[in-house]
């Protein structure tokens, strides 16, 4: 188990982390999200031991992870670091990267692994290309692979994703979060995007003005947010007065709606005029106008510039997140 314990952390410049507390169990996705800047990849460094903490303590399995202060070579043999710099050895081929680091004595079982790895990371048709000839995306997979061949009980990544397309990005997500699941490595993974998080982390972490903001299972991060800020991080949330949608309802109190989660209608409701629309493809993402301000919809339908429409939101939703002003 991982347990971090009280932990800031301050550049020169600037404080990043402030009494930051959570654990970690052994098998367990834990997402890390929040705004660019916010110390996502810092913590993922302080946790590998690159880092050292300015206060608190990070520990795997009671034993204190130290830091480059204490160590001659930072880092520990049974984490992994995937970092937004890759490692690679350009000048050898991709399957030489991956089976460099395999720890498997027979040739057919080094072969077998290397091939099993390839797969994964849909790269067995440049098995005997160069580093140096792949694009960006296709480097950040072998370097992924390279990870995983080492067999660490904790893996780190930082935005594993972020240089790969859309094209290959889905079953790449699909293919490492079930390994990683059936393997039972513990995983944090740091990343803005959503996608990445929701379908896979057992658990969220939300950083924030340095502190933890939110530390709770997937569902009920996304399904209740704790503020506007949280329900951002999984694309265009509104926050309403409650007055706006339920006339008689306690003015003390405020609503976070998902976009996607109001209903349009041609009476009755939150009235709104369109002033935007956006083409997502099966849908319209639109930009409308309250009396209180901005408000985000989808659309299945496209609307007019300037047309009146009515807002719904289901009882089940306003019930499950009304909240008291802050
Ligand atoms: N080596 C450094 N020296 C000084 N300040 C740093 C250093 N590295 C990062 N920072 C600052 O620390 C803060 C946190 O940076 P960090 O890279 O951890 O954020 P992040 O959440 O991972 O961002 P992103 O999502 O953009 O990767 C930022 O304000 C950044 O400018």
């Amino acid at each position: 188990m991982l347990q971090v314990e009280a932990l800031s952390f301050s550049y020169q410049t600037a404080d990043v982390l402030e009494d930051i507390s959570f654990a970690v169990e052994k098998g367990e996705h834990v997402a890390v999200m929040g705004e660019s800047g916010c110390g996502k990849s810092t913590l993922l460094k302080l946790i590998y031991g690159i880092l050292t903490p300015s206060q608190g303590k990070i520990s795997w399995n009671q034993e204190e992870v130290r830091g480059p202060l204490y160590k001659l070579v930072p880092g520990e043999s049974y984490m992994k670091y995937l970092s937004q710099e890759l490692d690679l050895m350009p000048y050898t081929t991709v399957a030489e990267n991956i089976s460099e680091y395999l720890s498997v004595f027979y040739p057919e079982r080094l072969k077998e692994r290397t091939e099993d790895l390839l797969e994964m990371i849909e790269l067995t048709a440049e098995a005997k290309n160069m580093v140096k000839n792949l694009s960006g995306g296709q480097q950040q997979r072998v370097a992924l692979a390279r990870v995983l061949a080492q067999k660490p009980d904790l893996l780190l990544l930082d935005e594993p994703f972020s240089h790969i397309d859309n094209f290959r990005k889905s079953s790449l997500r699909r293919n490492l979060f079930q390994y990683l699941k059936e393997e039972k490595i513990t995983c944090i993974t740091a990343s803005h995007d959503h996608l990445d998080v929701l379908p896979f982390a057992d658990r969220i972490l939300v950083l924030k003005d340095r502190t933890l903001l939110t530390n709770g299972e997937t569902k009920k991060v996304y399904e209740s947010p704790a503020n506007f800020y949280v329900a951002s991080l999984f694309g265009e949330a509104n926050i309403l007065p409650i007055t706006l949608l339920k006339p008689y309802g306690d003015a003390k109190k405020d609503i976070i709606v998902y976009a996607h989660e109001f209903k349009v209608a041609n009476s009755s409701g939150l009235k709104t005029r369109v002033k935007r629309l956006y083409p997502m493809g099966s849908y319209f993402l639109v930009e409308g106008e309250t009396e209180d301000g901005k408000v985000f919809f989808h659309s299945e339908k496209p609307l007019k510039p300037d047309a009146k429409v009515y807002l719904n939101v289901s009882i089940e939703t306003i019930n499950k997140r009304l909240r008291e002003l802050p």
